[in-house]
């Protein structure tokens, strides 16, 4: 197929800038139909690769390749496991500014957050190359003189990974090292949108010594396809999906025909709570980076701002005056801090979320209109007098878009805020140590920012509840998701 020579020639490795499936050892560079998919610069609307738009039949090949790998990565001490995957973090960091570039170019983040998510997805691998010697048993007292019981933990398998445009480097990342950790193969979809930034993974990883075959990227724009095989070829022991709540769900009935393990990363909409007794300038600055990170197209990103009457205005005036001085344009542009949204679909659900919330009387304190530098620049917004009768308060908005809910008490807040079918990220910003503690437990979430407004770390464990989700990535509790648990009965 074909890769844009002016993005080849931003690199210093252009070899990382890749326009072919990876299949066990093969770069497959034609689907078996010769169809193909134009991946494109959100910004500029620049052809940046021609790629092979694959279906069911590659994916079984990318299966059958990972099967066959599996077994002797298995074989292979924690510590052998442990030794790939810090030589892959070694050279993805030695590479992060030329997998930034090819990030933003196919993404559109500035160039500055697509090398801290490059980062971030790295500080998996880093994790998890360390986590790979720790994965203990138990031994347990047996219950009958005679018997000894001992408890072993092994791999699941062949995992099937399927990830989104908005973290295309730090979504794979963060499920390809525990798998690999853990001793498991992988076949990943990444999004159609942004495959680029895979294929340069994949990349480093054979470079890191990964054999062929525990690796595999099959590349397609019929996702759907892909998905049926992944839940249906009986070699495949998990489904691991970061995406939205409603493929989260169709990848759920898909799977139940062979109860296939599932790890979900969905939707979310986060609460931002800030109360009269809260640190104002840390909670507008929180608010910033909850809310306009990645252009406010991530799934933990604040997605209902509520304020306590008490703090209302002066709140409302000083995000208001934040926003108005964000800086929009082509992620490559020096300073600039918003791009482009993903596609015309993201932008008219940020139009439609906002013309719902004036036509029910909300109104616009700063932006709300398209930015003339493109078709997919967007004014970041700030809304006030906003209700929850309105969309942005049901639906995740995943763009620009500030709405302030005012509010009087703390237990009407936790309900407001509790009173959604998703359960991934939730903020609040106090002082007072009882409220803190009460707001905390209290709130439905898989996780809780206090007096911050960014929690992603490699560290803990990233994940939701209700509908946001199943499992958890990264911390010691991410590795168990490429586990199995068996258990030996001796008898003496
Ligand atoms: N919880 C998390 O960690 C997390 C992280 C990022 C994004 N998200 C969520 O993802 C959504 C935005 O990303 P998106 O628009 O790419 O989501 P999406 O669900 O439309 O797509 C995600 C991935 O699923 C694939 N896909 C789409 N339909 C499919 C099907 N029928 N079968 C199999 N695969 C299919 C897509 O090609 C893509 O690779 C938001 O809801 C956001 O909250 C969640
Ligand atoms: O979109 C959600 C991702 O998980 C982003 S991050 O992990 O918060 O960086």
């Amino acid at each position: 197929m074909s890769v844009s020579s002016a993005l080849a020639s931003r690199l210093k490795d252009p070899s990382l800038l890749v326009d072919t499936a990876l299949i066990a050892d093969r770069w497959v560079g034609r689907s078996k139909t010769g169809e193909t998919f134009e991946v494109t610069n959100p910004a500029t609307g620049e052809v940046l690769a021609v790629l092979p738009d694959m279906g069911r039949a590659e994916t079984a090949d990318a299966i059958e390749a990972a099967h066959a790998a599996q077994k002797a990565w298995a074989a292979r001490t924690g510590k052998e496991r442990a030794g790939v995957l810090r030589r892959f973090y070694d050279l993805i960091v030695a590479h992060a500014d030329d997998l930034a570039i090819i990030l933003t170019s196919e993404m559109g983040k500035p160039l500055a957050e697509a090398k801290g998510e490059v980062l971030y997805g790295a500080s998996y691998v880093e994790w998890f190359a360390e986590e790979a010697k720790r994965i203990y048993g138990d031994t347990i007292p047996g219950h009958q003189p005679d018997k000894r019981i001992i408890v072993l933990k092994q791999p699941v398998g062949v995992v099937a990974s399927i990830t989104p445009w908005n973290f295309p480097n730090a979504m794979l990342a963060r499920k390809l090292a525990p798998a690999l950790a853990a001793g498991c193969a992988m076949v990943s979809k990444p999004a159609a949108e942004t495959p680029l930034s895979a294929l340069a993974l994949a990349v480093l990883a054979r470079r890191a010594g990964l054999a062929p075959g525990l690796f595999n990227i099959v590349l397609s724009t019929d996702s759907a396809s892909i998905g049926q095989e992944m839940c249906a070829n009986s070699k495949v022991r998990k489904l691991t999906f970061t995406g939205s709540t409603n493929v989260g769900k169709i990848l759920m009935r898909q799977g139940a025909d062979q109860v296939l393990k599932l790890g979900l990363e969905l939707g979310g909409n986060a609460p931002f709570i800030v109360f009269d007794d809260a640190d104002l300038d840390a909670a507008v600055e929180g608010a910033m980076v909850s809310k306009f990170r990645n252009n406010g197209q991530t799934c933990v990103c604040a997605n209902r701002l509520y304020v306590q009457s008490g703090i209302y205005d002066a709140f409302a005036a000083r995000l208001t005056e934040r926003v108005a001085q964000l800086k929009i344009g082509n992620g490559f542009e020096e300073g600039v801090q918003a791009g482009p949204l993903i596609s015309s679909k993201a932008l008219s659900k940020v139009e439609e979320h906002i013309s719902d919330a004036l036509a029910q009387g909300a109104t616009v304190s700063t932006g709300g209109n398209r930015d003339g530098r493109g078709d997919l620049f967007f004014q970041p917004t700030v809304l006030t007098d906003v209700t929850s009768s309105m969309k942005v308060a049901r639906e995740e908005t995943f763009g620009p878009v500030a709405p302030l809910f005012r509010f009087e008490t703390e237990e009407e807040v936790i309900e407001l805020a509790n009173d959604t079918e998703f359960g991934l990220a939730s903020y609040f910003y106090a002082k007072d140590l009882s409220k803190v503690f009460r707001v905390a437990e209290a709130l439905e979430y898989g996780m809780v920012g206090i007096n911050t407004g960014l929690i992603s770390t490699e560290v803990a464990p990233f994940g939701g509840i209700k509908q946001s989700g199943q499992g958890r990535e990264g911390s010691k509790y991410g590795i168990e998701d490429y586990l199995e648990i068996k258990y030996l009965c001796l008898s003496i």
